[in-house]
Parts: structure tokens; C-alpha cells; sequence
């Protein structure tokens, strides 16, 4: 061997040290070596070579600058990985001091006391009513919790435009009674609000302690047939039933034009109004298709009455009620127990140059069917991580990536291969969108957990997050979404049930599995 092929062969093997260096450093242990310790490693690695020979120079030179960047492409994510870390600590302790104050503020004592309590009165009482006509048996009242609401500071304002919200009371029930799991199992109230603090497995029953005051009317605009329906359906709520009418600020405007009969009914003027309508509604009614339940839920940030959806679209996965009928669907929901749907929601926060900036403090944006990232206009690939509360769980590399609640199951995951899940069942979808690989599956995770999903710093293109298919927000290279499961569900009326209900709507909205029966004859 030559003293040239002998100095070629040394700077290959150094070389290939040096990257095997990096990509250990890639995958996570570079945080142990300083960039200074790399930088002279990788200059010890391949030191200048005395040689005549220009051309081997000249690939020594071009080798030492390919060993430079993959250092600072390996020290690049760490970095950013570490920062990572440090940011989702930050929003863990955020997210953890907001809950003690949410707690404070919601008076925890008197509630938690309730709550206690009537988790013990539901173990150890009898079936028959108490005096508060509680029947302390398979079901949680609001009535208790209703009544001893701490006085907030809107209190009195907010009293002044109608009554407080009737009581009603949640029970449940399935053929799995008998085993006594349901001990540990309730939908529980915060000063009558409906939320998911250990969420329900069974069929939930929704019994009125008097009958509701208050209806919130929620309708698709620029349909003439739905406007038509509304103002009926307003003019018979209030004159059979002597309910109190809330509708958005158009559909005022449009009804005060129409007829100045309308005059009763209620509206918001400014978001401050907005925030305080689940103080004041017993109970939302839905004109349209999906589309108008997605509306409606977003609507409310918090939590949300139980809504009663008239079918006036052409799918209708979330719309079970037929508006023809809805003298005896609403008669029916107003005065007896009804069977609904707690549809988790997701929450998300968007952080920007997630390893870097302090914590979003902002609300966050709930989604009733789904969060889309996606590459927008870009014809890049989209390169995405995706972390699973601490766990990394996989880069997406294709069009994007569907977080979708069960409810969403049968809209834009389902369209991107993801499978049908039941309303109640409590999980979190990840669904890819075209992924470029052949064995990325979409996964169902457990409802309890964070995901985050991050554009990485080397990414070649932008990202766009997408909520219930509106409000594109761009995400660039370092930016983040973290998402999970919402304490404020979306109560929907079920009419029949919420299995009956689902499986008609996949199989009367998507024909699922229709297919012609096979003829008798042929082979025995
Ligand atoms: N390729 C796709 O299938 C695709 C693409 C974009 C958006 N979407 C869906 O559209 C939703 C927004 O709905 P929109 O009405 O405001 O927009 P839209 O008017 O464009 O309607 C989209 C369609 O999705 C249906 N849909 C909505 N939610 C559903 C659900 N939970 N189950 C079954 N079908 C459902 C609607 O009935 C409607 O037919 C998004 O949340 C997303 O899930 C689907
Ligand atoms: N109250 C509202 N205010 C503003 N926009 C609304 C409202 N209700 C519905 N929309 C929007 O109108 C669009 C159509 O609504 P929806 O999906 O209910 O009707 P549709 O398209 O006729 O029904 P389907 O989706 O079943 O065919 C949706 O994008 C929805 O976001």
C-alpha cells in the first residue's frame, strides 16, 4: 500500500467514525458531549493530511466539511429537543397552576363536597326519592349543586336576563349493572355543567328536575327552508311551552325584520355575552347539518347544554332528530328523561417556536370532530414529530396528520383510512394523510393522553393546523401543537339511543357494508 491509498484509508475509517459519532448524537447522546468536544473530535478525526496528491486533499477537505454539518445537524435537534423538554415542563406547571386556581375560583369546597357527597349517596341510599327528589340511586342530581352555587361576580347581571338553569339529573344504565361497576362510574356536575371527570361507559339518561326555560337556537345560514323552520319553531316553543328564546345575532336581526313579534327573544351583543350563555341555557336546538352541530359546539368554550339536532343537511352523523317531526321530538325532550351522547372535544394550544418561547397563556381552540395538520399550498411533503405524552411516536412524512374525536371518526379520518369509532368510546385518533410509507397504520390512542406534534427545524416546508375544518393557522419550522381531551364535552340528544343512533347513521349516511344478499341457488 502506497503512502497516499495509506492516508486515503485513515481518513475513510475516521470519516465513518465521525458520522457514526453524529448519528449517535442524533439519537440523543450528543447532550453529553459539549460542541466543543465535538468540534475538536471532529477535527482529531481528520486531521489536515500532508499529501502531493491534489485530488485526495481535495476529498479529505469535502469529507471533514460533510463530518461539520452532520455534527451541527445532530446538535441542532438536540437542542432542540432538550428545549422541547424545558417548554412542556413550563406548560405542564402552567397547565397544573391554572387547574389549583380553576379549582379556587369554583369555590372546590362547596362542589367537591357535593360532588362526595352524592358519590356516597349513590353507593349507600335507597331507591326512593329524598326530599330534594333525589333518588340517590343510579344517577347524580343537579339540583344540590345548583342550588348552592357560589355567588361569581357576574352573578347578579347575568340573573337579570333570565332565571338561573333548571336542575336536571343524569342517570345511566346497561346490562352490566348487575356487577356493581358503576359505583365508580358518574358524569359528574360543576355547578351544573355537564363534564367528563370520570367519564361514563354506559348509556346516559337525562332527567329534567322541572321543565327547561331556556332554548338556544343554532341555524345554518342562507337557507330559506331553515329560516322558515326556525321562526315556526320559535313562535311554538314559546306559545305552547312558554320557553325563553336565545338565537346568534343575525338570526335576530333577521326575525325583528321579519315580524316584530319576535320582540322576546335574546341575543349576545360581544364575546363577554357570549361566555356566560351556558349559565343561561337549558337546552340547544340545532338547524342544519353537521356542520351547524361543529358550529354550535364551538360556540362554547366551557361547557355546553345538551343539544337537540334537527336534521336539515344531507349527511347528518351528529343530527339525529327529523325536523318534520319536531313538535313531538322537542315535546318529548322538554318533558321526558332522554337518552344522550357525551361527544369528547379536543383542546388545542398552538406554541410558537415551541422550543424557545415562553407558554401560550391563551384559550384554547376546542374541536368537536377534529385538528388537521397539513402542507397547505406546499407541494413538500410534510415532516412532522409526533410525541405521545413523553414518548416519541413517529415522523409523518405525507400530506399530514388527522387528531380526530371518536365523533370525527366517520368525517376526515374516516375519508384518510382511519376507522369507525362508537361516540362513547373514549379515545383519540391518529390518523395519517397519504403518508409516503407503506406501513404507517392509523392508531387509537387512550383518551388521558397529550399529544404533541411539532414541524422539526429542518423541515423543508411549512405546516397548517386546521379545527373542525376552519380556522387555518400556519405553523413554521420549531412550532408546535399540543392537544388533548377537553373536560367539556358536547351532550347531544340521542333519539333512540346512542348505539341505535350511530349505526343508523353509518348505515343510512355512508351505506356501510350494503351489499345485495347472494341468491339461493348455486353450488350445495
Ligand atoms: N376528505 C374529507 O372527507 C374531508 C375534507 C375536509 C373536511 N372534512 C370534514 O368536514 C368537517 C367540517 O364539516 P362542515 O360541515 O363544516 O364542512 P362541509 O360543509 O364541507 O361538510 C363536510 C362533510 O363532512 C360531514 N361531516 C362533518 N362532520 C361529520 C362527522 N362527525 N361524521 C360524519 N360526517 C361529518 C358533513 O356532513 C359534510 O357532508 C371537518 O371537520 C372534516 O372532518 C372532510
Ligand atoms: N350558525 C352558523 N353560523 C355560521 N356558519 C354556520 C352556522 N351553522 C353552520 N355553519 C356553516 O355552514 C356550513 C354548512 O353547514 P351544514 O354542514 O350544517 O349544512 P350542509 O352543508 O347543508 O349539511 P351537510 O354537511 O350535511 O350536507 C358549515 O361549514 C358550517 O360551519
Amino acid at each position: 500500500m502506497s503512502a497516499d491509498e495509506a492516508a486515503l484509508k485513515t481518513c475513510h475509517e475516521r470519516i465513518n467514525l465521525s458520522v457514526a459519532a453524529s448519528h449517535q448524537a442524533e439519537n440523543g447522546s450528543v447532550t453529553t458531549v459539549s460542541s466543543k468536544e465535538s468540534e475538536e473530535a471532529t477535527y482529531a478525526f481528520l486531521p489536515p493530511i500532508e499529501s502531493t496528491d491534489a485530488h485526495l486533499h481535495e476529498f479529505a477537505e469535502a469529507m471533514r466539511t460533510v463530518g461539520k454539518a452532520l455534527r451541527q445537524v445532530a446538535e441542532g435537534k438536540a437542542a432542540a429537543q432538550a428545549e422541547a423538554a424545558e417548554w412542556k415542563r413550563k406548560y405542564e406547571a402552567e397547565k397544573a397552576a391554572k387547574a389549583h386556581t380553576h379549582v379556587i375560583k369554583g369555590c372546590s369546597n362547596c362542589v367537591k363536597d357535593k360532588l362526595e357527597h352524592l358519590a356516597t349517596k349513590l353507593t349507600l341510599e335507597t331507591a326512593s326519592a329524598d326530599e330534594t327528589g333525589c333518588c340517590g340511586n343510579h344517577g347524580i342530581c343537579s339540583r344540590q349543586i345548583l342550588q348552592d352555587q357560589c355567588p361569581g361576580p357576574n352573578r347578579k347581571s347575568d340573573d337579570r336576563i333570565v332565571g338561573r338553569k333548571v336542575p336536571f339529573r343524569l342517570s345511566w344504565g346497561s346490562n352490566g349493572d348487575k356487577n356493581g361497576q358503576h359505583k365508580h362510574d358518574f358524569v359528574s356536575f360543576e355547578k351544573g355543567d355537564i363534564t367528563t371527570a370520570e367519564r361514563s361507559n354506559k348509556q346516559i339518561f337525562l332527567k329534567w328536575d322541572s321543565p327547561p326555560q331556556t332554548v338556544l337556537f343554532v341555524t345554518k345560514p342562507n337557507s330559506n327552508s331553515v329560516h322558515a323552520l326556525c321562526s315556526e319553531m320559535v313562535r311554538w316553543l314559546k306559545e305552547h311551552n312558554n320557553i325563553n328564546i336565545f338565537v346568534e345575532p343575525r338570526v335576530s336581526k333577521e326575525l325583528l325584520i321579519e315580524d316584530s313579534y319576535f320582540n322576546f327573544i335574546q341575543t349576545w351583543d360581544n364575546d363577554q355575552e357570549m361566555k356566560t350563555l351556558h349559565t343561561k341555557v337549558d337546552l340547544i336546538v340545532t338547524l342544519g347539518g353537521d356542520g351547524t352541530v361543529l358550529w354550535a359546539a364551538s360556540l362554547f368554550k366551557g361547557p355546553v347544554p345538551p343539544v337537540v339536532a334537527f336534521s336539515l343537511g344531507s349527511l347528518g352523523f351528529m343530527t339525529p332528530f327529523p325536523s318534520e317531526q319536531y313538535r313531538e321530538c322537542l315535546g318529548n325532550v322538554l318533558k321526558r328523561p332522554f337518552t344522550i351522547t357525551l361527544r369528547s372535544r379536543l383542546q388545542c394550544h398552538v406554541i410558537r417556536d415551541a422550543a424557545k418561547d415562553e407558554v401560550e397563556t391563551g384559550e384554547p381552540i376546542l374541536v368537536l370532530n377534529e385538528v388537521t395538520i397539513d402542507r397547505g399550498m406546499s407541494s413538500y411533503l410534510t415532516y412532522l414529530e409526533c410525541y405521545c405524552d413523553s414518548s416519541f411516536v413517529t415522523c409523518v412524512q405525507g400530506d399530514g396528520l388527522i387528531i380526530s374525536t371518536t365523533s370525527g371518526s366517520t368525517a376526515y379520518s374516516l375519508a384518510a383510512g382511519g376507522s369507525m369509532v362508537h361516540p362513547q368510546v373514549p379515545g383519540i385518533l391518529f390518523t395519517p394523510i397519504c403518508p409516503h410509507s407503506l406501513s404507517f397504520r392509523p392508531l387509537i390512542l387512550p383518551e388521558y393522553v397529550t399529544l404533541r406534534v411539532q414541524v422539526p427545524f429542518n423541515s423543508r416546508g411549512q405546516a397548517w393546523a386546521s379545527f373542525d375544518g376552519k380556522g387555518r393557522i400556519q405553523l413554521g419550522p420549531g412550532d408546535a401543537l399540543i392537544c388533548s381531551v377537553s373536560p367539556w364535552p358536547l351532550p347531544t340528544a340521542c333519539l333512540v339511543d346512542s348505539t341505535t343512533d350511530f349505526l343508523r347513521s353509518i348505515h343510512e349516511g355512508l351505506h356501510w357494508n350494503l351489499r345485495k344478499s347472494q341468491a339461493l341457488d348455486g353450488p350445495a
